[in-house]
């Protein structure tokens, strides 16, 4: 068996729950191979209020880590997070273009839980009109299906399908809006869209504030899925279980915020073999 290669482009994210750090968790849970480009830092400020900090990476170094990783064969999947810059961006869709990658997921992160302001806005605009038409899945949340599909607030799965049906048309093949946030109160609810038919994963919502970095997880676990020969469609579905066993087990990391922890699914029941 050769062990299926999987990339992700993203922030750093030091606390350890989102960013690059979810993404090589998540790899490596899912028995593949991590390989990283970093294309900015994010650091959390304890003495005001864990206020965010985003230093970008220069895109000249990330353009160097991307041509490490492609000295070797191609990857079989990958995904993007916080990407950190235009330039970067288009670095991006230059690589899923140059090496004709077969299962790209873009995980459009414009906003941190917790904050409410948009990250950098232009990089928005930016993954919308550069990286959704390359996708062959886009993860939104509710406010990034927002800022792509033009809408001003999603409250009902009704309003999820417009906005998917919204999306789709930017290009990608499939889009999952992941909807748990404002509707019912008991169900955590995500839709995935292909343009035709519209499926619905529902599992119990959990009462926790524990959850930061769940939208990585959920990202890395469909783009390990699909690099080990899984539909669309089942990567989702496997992914969804995947990342609310995590929220089960998330975490208080100081009194700002409380990580996922990735190795639950594999791990949280079984007896430590140290
Ligand atoms: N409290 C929760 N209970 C159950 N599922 C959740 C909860 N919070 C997030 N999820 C699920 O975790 C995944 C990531 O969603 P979300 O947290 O909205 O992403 P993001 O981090 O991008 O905002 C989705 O499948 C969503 O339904
Ligand atoms: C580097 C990085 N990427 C992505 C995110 C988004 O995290 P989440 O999965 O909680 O939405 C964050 C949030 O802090 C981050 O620092």
């Amino acid at each position: 068996m050769t062990i299926k290669k999987v990339l992700s482009i993203a922030g750093s994210d030091s606390s350890g729950g989102a960013g690059l750090q979810a993404d090589l968790k998540t790899f490596e849970e899912y028995g593949t191979f991590g390989l990283t480009a970093i294309t900015a830092i994010v650091t959390m400020d304890p003495d005001n209020n864990w206020s965010h900090h985003v230093e970008p990476i220069d895109s000249e170094l990330v353009k160097a880590q991307i041509k490490t990783i492609f000295s070797g064969k191609p990857v079989d999947a990958m995904k993007t997070g916080m990407l950190g810059s235009i330039d970067t961006i288009q670095i991006v869709h230059d690589v899923i273009d140059k090496y004709q990658i077969k299962n790209v997921v873009i995980d459009p992160v414009m906003v941190c839980k917790g904050e409410n302001e948009q990250l950098q806005p232009e990089n928005g605009r930016a993954i919308r009109d550069l990286l959704v038409p390359k996708a062959t899945i886009v993860t939104p949340n509710l406010f990034e299906a927002c800022q792509l599909s033009g809408m001003r607030k999603l409250s009902s799965v009704a309003d999820m399908k417009e906005a998917a049906y919204k999306i789709i048309e930017l290009g990608t093949k499939y889009v999952v809006i992941k909807g748990w946030e404002s509707l019912e109160d008991h169900k955590a609810i995500d839709l995935l869209y292909d343009g035709s038919e519209f499926t619905l994963f529902e599992l119990p919502k959990i009462n926790t504030n524990y959850n930061h970095g769940a939208g990585c997880t959920f990202a890395a676990a469909i783009t390990a899925g699909l690099a080990k020969g899984l539909s669309v469609k089942s990567a989702v579905e496997k992914a969804k279980v995947f990342t609310t066993e995590s929220i089960k087990y998330g975490f208080a990391f100081n009194r700002f915020v409380g990580p996922v922890w990735h190795g639950a699914y594999n791990k949280a029941n079984q007896p430590l073999n140290i």
